[in-house]
């Protein structure tokens, strides 16, 4: 079986090489933030230092990331600050450093999120990037370890995948320094709009439900304002989510 590792748009100007500055940790003054998410595992902070030029821990143990780090590049004279997020299966989840990401997928209110989902085990990453497409109108699908699915014979139709999703999608093997030209471009279009991304969502929620969520989501809008995902927050109140619940007690996602 062959592999198809075609790049994810195919449409998309060419990369600028002369336009790529690796910032470091000079997050000053920024355009756009961009957050890294994905499973644990699956090469955020590989990616991460290939954008910024840091060294941010990489491997199983004990290079897992638990808090977040932050570092910047600038292109084509925009300057992005990237966030490098713990790995999580679920914004459901509920460990310490899980709730890091959470948090900030939900409320840091990142420019573009970039999902980074392992290429070999695509099917057990998408729990998490659906779930996230729920919550955000701007996200890129980095499709990593493009070199593991190969050597697993795996293929996988990207285009069919963007177009399913609804949102542009970049094979890459980060450790290898693949694709990640086509990655910056591509958030760079997404965050400039020249992409624009129509993310999956769920349809057909029950009338009843529906009416629910619509009237709480409201409410919650009236009393926190600064709350962009306040259709998501109302089904987990709606489910009795406690964590959700006592953020919204304390207020402390501000
Ligand atoms: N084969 C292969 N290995 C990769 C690739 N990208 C990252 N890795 C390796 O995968 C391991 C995990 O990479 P990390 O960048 O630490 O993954 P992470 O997503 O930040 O992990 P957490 O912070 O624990 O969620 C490291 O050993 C990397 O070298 C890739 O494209 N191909
Ligand atoms: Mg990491």
């Amino acid at each position: 079986m062959e592999v198809k590792a075609k790049s994810a748009c195919e449409t998309c100007s060419h990369f600028n090489a002369e336009g790529l500055k690796r910032l470091g940790v000079n997050t000053t003054e920024v355009d756009f933030v961009v957050a890294l998410a994905g499973n644990p595992n699956t090469g955020k902070s590989t990616v991460f230092n290939a954008l910024t030029g840091l060294r941010q821990h990489t491997g199983n143990w004990p290079g897992k990331t638990v808090t977040r780090a932050e570092g910047a590049f600038e292109y084509n004279k925009e300057k992005y600050k990237l966030v490098d997020l713990p790995g999580t299966y679920s914004l459901l989840s509920t460990s310490e450093d899980e709730e890091v990401a959470r948090n900030f997928i939900l409320f840091g209110k990142p420019d573009v999120t970039v999902i980074v989902v392992d290429a070999s085990r695509l099917e057990r990453n998408l729990n998490l990037v659906l779930q996230i497409l729920e919550i955000t109108d701007r996200a890129v699908l980095c499709l990593n370890l493009m070199d593991e699915a190969e050597r697993n014979h795996i293929e996988i139709d990207t285009r069919t995948l963007a177009r399913y999703l609804g949102i542009p999608v970049v094979p890459t093997s980060a450790r290898y320094d693949k694709g990640i030209p086509e990655l910056i471009q591509t958030i760079s279009e997404v965050a400039n709009g020249k992409i624009i991304c129509k993310p999956h969502r769920i349809k057909n929620i029950p009338k009843n439900i529906e009416n629910a969520v619509q009237k709480l989501s409201l409410e919650i809008k009236k009393e926190y304002p600064e709350i962009a995902n306040s259709r998501w927050i109302a089904f987990r109140l709606l489910e009795g989510d406690e964590h959700i619940i006592e953020l919204l007690r304390t207020g402390e996602f501000v």
